[in-house]
């Protein structure tokens, strides 16, 4: 089993200190989404774990190795940075069979991923002639040439049209169903949500928050109880004789806030509150990221320099 350790992890640009002190694990079988505003330091963290950045101090290694020493590396981590990094001029197919050659991964592999992106009809095309959204499939389409352990994808559904942002869902939970260890940086908190099982957060280049995703979600977002009635007076009496704090919303439906749904249900039905919905709201992982970024400074305006 091959996991991403980042360990006392620090890289300064001159005087700025795009990544402090991190240290965190990155275990197979999960995805874990990377989170964390402009500039938090995620991009640099991977290129560190990729041996493109040297770091400040710290360590951080691939099942215990450091990136530069893997033989044949595509092997054991595939990685999407930057989806432009494709030269535009060769064709998809021989960009991926390039790649693939430097590795020892034979062409037939090429066809397969081709395939598996959906990308076999333009395989003959010049990579310049694709669509940021083709780009984006070409780059995760190298980073599954060599069957890896490890894959770390920076923003892997920006430029995915509303299929292929399902496709990438799919897969990301495909590979950790494999026992992969999938790293997935995002800003679309719907979209992590919807495939991330563990979150790394950071801000400012520290280490904000490294749980499972429901236990980030839970600890920072009271589930509530959505109801909606023909008779708000009489639900609205209904709950403050139990002592329910609910608010009403402009459409018209009411949250009750700490409160499990048979409660309100049990509560309504012997009022005779009649109701028109009844379900439990669960916080989302937006609500729960932007509390965080609400209390943690870390994630205050960073001052920009000219
Ligand atoms: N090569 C570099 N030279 C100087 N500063 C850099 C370099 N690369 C990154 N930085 C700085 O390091 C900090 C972290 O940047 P990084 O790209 O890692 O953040 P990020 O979390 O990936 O942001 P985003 O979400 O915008 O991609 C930023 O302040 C950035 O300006």
């Amino acid at each position: 089993m091959t996991s991403i350790e980042v360990q006392a992890l620090t890289k300064e640009f001159g005087s700025r200190r795009a990544v402090d002190d991190l240290t965190f694990t990155v275990r197979p079988g999960r995805v874990t989404g990377f989170l964390g505003p402009n500039g938090a330091g995620k991009s640099t963290t991977l290129r560190l774990v990729l041996g493109l950045d040297r770091p400040t101090s710290g360590t951080a290694t691939v099942g215990g190795r450091a990136y530069p020493t893997l033989q044949e590396p595509l092997r054991h981590v595939g990685a999407l940075l930057d989806a432009q990094a494709a030269h535009g001029s060769r064709t998809g197919r021989d960009h991926l069979r390039t790649l693939a050659a430097s590795n020892r991964i034979p062409d037939r592999r090429v066809d397969e991923l081709l395939e598996q992106t959906g990308l076999a009809p333009a395989a003959r095309r010049r990579v310049k002639t694709y669509s940021l959204g083709m780009r984006q499939r070409l780059g995760i389409a190298a980073a599954l040439l060599g069957d890896p352990a490890v894959v770390m994808l920076d923003e892997p559904s920006n430029g995915l049209d509303p299929e292929g942002i399902i496709w990438i869902r799919e897969l990301l939970r495909r590979l950790a169903g494999e026992g992969r260890t999938v790293l997935v940086s995002s800003h679309l908190m719907n979209e992590t949500a919807s495939f991330a099982d563990h979150l790394v957060v950071l801000g400012r280049g520290r280490l904000l928050a490294d749980t499972p995703m429901r236990e980030f979600i839970h600890a920072r977002v009271q589930p509530s109880v959505r109801v909606r009635t023909t008779d708000p007076t009489a639900l609205k009496a209904a709950l403050a004789e139990h002592g329910h704090d609910a608010a009403e919303h402009e459409d018209g439906h009411w949250s009750v806030r700490h409160a499990r749904v048979d409660d309100i249900g049990r509560l309504a039905s012997a009022a005779g509150v009649p109701l028109l919905e009844l379900a439990a709201e669960e916080g989302t992982l937006e609500q729960a990221y932007l509390d965080l970024t609400a209390t943690e400074t870390e994630f205050t305006a960073q001052p920009q320099e000219a």
